[in-house]
């Protein structure tokens, strides 16, 4: 019983345990009152007066970092590429370990490599895939022409976005789908309703039994199958279509990569693909739209911001040619917003969770084998003592008196190392040309009062809260 309570030899320090629970309702019960775990995790470390916290969630050590140098540290280094292997990881994966966000090893090394592999020749960044991003944004400008008085953002962008994602993996468009809004509904509510650490399910997944509504297992079994049945469909579809060294999306690729044999390969099978596939739209679609709502949301909060990106528009380019990612040298300005805007709302506040393959050594504490690391990449953003005003919106900290774009390798959105995202290109591609496709067609302005607007809502992503907007046609540039 006490022993449930005793930390390991040279712990990081952090709130007392109590037996079975460890620091799990402190934890709970500050993340609530502060707004979410990565402020709970600043306040500890000021608490305790450390950078790196140890906690005990059920029965996982968990350590959360919140300073550059261990986050750095952390991202970099070999010992720390594992992922948790827990209930709450399973279940993301329909009780298997399989896929790439939530495997280790090798085989997630050799998944990982075919993917980022195969993006790269389907050319993220490059002119089809940003042809589709274009077409994407086409349609939803014709939308909101529509509907100019009270627009939710959130709603115009994120069909759009998982389309774009569908798109790379099975090269069909599914605009106006229905199922697309069912599936869009149930990713939303999953975002919501979980932390980094899982929450209680994964500390206590008997509970499952007990509350399947309220744990969320419901829930997530929910999305589960509604979005595998809807990718084992279109993979049985491409099997029928099947040509060889036809690559043109993930699927085709995947499944010619199967058809070739071992080959010195030896993780691709069906079950692979689906988790695959089912990765691209977990870790790709709340996060790309949440980021372009968040950019389109500062703009209301800052009109004159606001101002500035769109004379930089107006400045640069003739009324009627087609704005490409290529372009974006050609603006720093808004390059630096588009950064203060990731620095200031991380999408996802903690990233990770990351499982210590071997004992090591952090800032002079011990981390045990197979601890979580939770990494606070919102203190990293918000760092008074780095940025000096960090609660300040100013993208001007960006940009040297050249205006040339300066200091961001502090903004780690993307994470860093051999596990950082690998879908940077296209997210960075669609949240420059949504934002300035929109910001050039219309002024935002927010119509829900600052009154009515709560704390940004942050689960395992941030989202803003729901705001409207009216949007007011730009004359020129028509
Ligand atoms: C603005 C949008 C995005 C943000 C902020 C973001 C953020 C991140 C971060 C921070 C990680 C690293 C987690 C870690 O270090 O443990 C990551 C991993 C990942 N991202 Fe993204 N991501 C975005 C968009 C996308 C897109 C569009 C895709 C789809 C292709 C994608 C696919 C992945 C995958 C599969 C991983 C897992 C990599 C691994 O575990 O090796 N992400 N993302």
């Amino acid at each position: 019983f006490f022993s449930e309570c005793k930390k390991p030899t040279n712990y990081p320090p952090g709130p007392p345990w109590l037996p079975f629970l460890g620091s799990l309702f402190q934890l709970r019960s500050l993340s609530k009152k502060a707004g979410g775990q990565h402020v709970a995790l600043m306040q500890l470390t000021k608490k305790y007066a450390s950078d790196v916290i140890g906690l005990k969630l059920g029965s996982e050590y968990v350590i959360a970092v919140c300073s550059y140098a261990s986050v750095r540290k952390i991202l970099t280094s070999e010992e720390y590429e594992g992922r948790p292997d827990n209930f709450f990881f399973r279940l993301r994966s329909m009780g298997t370990r399989k896929g790439i966000t939530g495997t280790d090893g090798e085989l997630w090394k050799e998944q990982r490599a075919f993917l980022v592999s195969h993006l790269k020749q389907l050319g993220f960044g490059k002119d089809n895939v940003e042809q589709m991003v274009k077409d994407e944004i086409r349609d939803i400008i014709t939308r909101m022409e529509h509907n100019l008085n009270n627009v939710n953002i959130a709603e115009v962008l994120a069909p759009s976005v998982l389309n774009i994602l569908w798109y790379l993996t099975s090269g069909k468009n599914l605009r106006g789908n229905q199922r697309v809004t069912n599936l869009l509904e149930l990713l939303h509510r999953r975002s919501k309703a979980f932390d980094m650490s899982g929450g209680m399910l994964n500390l206590y997944p008997w509970l499952r039994f007990l509350a399947p509504d309220k744990t969320g297992f419901s829930l997530l079994q929910k999305i589960n199958s509604g979005i595998s049945d809807f990718i084992s469909e279109a993979i049985e579809e491409h099997k029928k279509s099947l040509i060889d060294e036809d690559n043109s999306d993930v699927i085709y690729a995947y499944l010619n990569q199967m058809n070739k044999g071992p080959n010195g390969k030896k993780y691709f099978t069906d079950d692979q693909l689906v988790m695959v596939c089912l990765d691209i739209f977990l870790a790709g679609s709340t996060t790309t739209t949440n980021t372009i709502n968040f950019a389109l949301f500062a703009m209301t909060q800052y009109p004159d911001i606001q101002e500035k990106v769109y004379k930089c528009i107006e400045n640069q380019f003739e009324p009627q040619c087609e704005i490409s990612y290529s372009d974006k040298q050609r603006v720093p300005y808004i390059e630096a917003v588009l950064l203060e805007c990731q620095r200031f709302f991380p999408v996802v506040p903690v990233i990770g969770p990351r499982r210590v393959l071997k004992t090591c050594q952090l800032d002079n504490y011990q981390i045990p084998k197979d601890s979580t690391i939770l990494i606070n990449i919102y203190a990293v953003h918000h760092d008074q003592e780095y940025w000096q005003d960090p609660e300040e919106f100013r993208p001007e900290r960006f940009l040297d008196n050249q205006n040339k774009l300066i200091g961001h390798e502090r903004v780690l959105t993307f994470g860093l190392g051999k596990r950082r995202c690998l879908g940077d290109a296209l997210a960075k591609t669609c949240v420059f040309l949504f934002f300035v496709t929109i910001l050039r067609k219309f002024k935002l302005e927010a119509i829900t009062k600052q009154s009515e607007l709560d704390d940004n809502i942050a689960g395992i992503n941030m989202s803003p809260q729901k705001y409207k907007v009216k949007l007011t046609p730009r004359t020129v540039n028509q």
